[in-house]
């Protein structure tokens, strides 16, 4: 496995923003069904604006109904028993995320946050070409856009993700598993959302192609400035990547701390459990992961936060 870093060392990495994008306070997501599934449970969390927060925790531990739940996507027998999630715009306004209405929604999501789902490569229209899947999403919020805006903007997002806008005119099966993969991050930044929920975004991919799209997004984040909430079982991973790692346990927030202190000194069990299940960090991985490649500020050496 190539071990070069995907941190390039000389981007902003260690920012620790004040200032927060997303507040989640005390959610807890319940499966209506016999007996019910409490699958989140009590979670808190703040996402700061800018960060790349990592989500830990094995399979069926709540992270993508928690994702789901902060998008408003979750469906019967999902429901949200209880509290609250804000969104702190940009322009200084807080939004009740749990209070908005269908419209409200539709504005919200892709604008204000969007979403790279679990199995991305099939959340792409098939049948539809790129350039219109782009144009459609653009125009729903948009609507006022001219035909060269639009083409001029869809352009401009698959050079971003560095996919040839010749592409624009293929349909997703003419397309490799990371092209999709990047279209449908250029979908997720078409409107320049100020939150990126990626879910799996690279599980699916061979561990080259994985890299470099892990690479293309801490660059796009550091350009865009945009948080990142990073799904993924893969903790070595999100080591990597993340400023912050939040480590789910059944449904719960365990432990929630900056990447490098969580690597150095888990506190949860749990948390520690996770980290030598994956022996590589013992070994040379562990030790290039944290060393030298993220130069961490002082301004990130701050206490880890239990249980959020
Ligand atoms: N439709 C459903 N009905 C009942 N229980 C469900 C449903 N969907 C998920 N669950 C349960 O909710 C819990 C959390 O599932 P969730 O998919 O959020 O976990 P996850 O951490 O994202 O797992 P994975 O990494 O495998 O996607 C699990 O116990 C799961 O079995």
């Amino acid at each position: 496995m190539n071990l070069t870093s995907v941190r390039d060392k000389s981007s902003d990495s260690g920012r620790h923003r004040a200032d927060t994008v997303l507040t989640i306070e005390n959610l807890t997501v319940v499966y209506e069904v016999e007996p019910p599934v409490t699958a989140v449970r009590d979670a808190s969390l703040t996402l700061h604006r800018g960060e790349i927060l990592g989500l830990a925790g094995e399979s069926g531990c709540g992270k993508t109904t928690l994702a789901y739940a902060v998008n408003r996507l979750h469906r019967p027998p999902a429901r949200i028993a209880s509290g609250r999630i804000t969104f702190h715009d940009r322009d200084g306004d807080d939004i009740d995320v749990l209070a908005l209405t269908d419209a409200g929604l539709r504005a919200f999501r892709w604008e204000k946050l969007s979403m790279v789902f679990q199995g991305a490569m099939n959340a792409l229209n098939p049948v539809t070409t790129v350039r219109a899947q782009l144009r459609d999403t653009l125009l729903a919020h948009r609507p006022g856009l001219s035909r060269a805006e639009v083409r001029e903007r869809s352009r401009e997002v698959l050079r971003r993700v560095d996919v040839d806008p010749a592409r624009l005119g293929s349909f997703p099966h003419e397309l490799s598993g990371g092209m999709r993969q990047r279209v449908m991050i250029a979908m997720a930044m078409l409107l320049e959302p100020q939150i990126m929920i990626m879910d799996e975004p690279t599980t699916a991919l061979d561990v080259v192609v994985q890299r470099e799209l892990l690479r293309e997004i801490i660059r796009l984040r550091d350009a865009l400035d945009f948080a990142v909430v990073f799904i993924t079982h893969d903790l070595p991973l999100l080591l990597e990547i993340s400023d912050r790692i939040a480590v789910m346990l059944a449904g719960e927030i365990v432990e929630l701390g900056p990447a490098d202190q969580m690597y150095r000194k888990a506190r949860h069990p749990y948390t520690r459990k996770l980290l030598e299940s994956f022996p590589s960090l013992s070994g040379a991985r562990g030790g290039f992961i944290r060393t030298g490649v993220v130069d961490v500020p002082a301004s990130r050496d701050v206490p880890i936060e239990e249980g959020a």
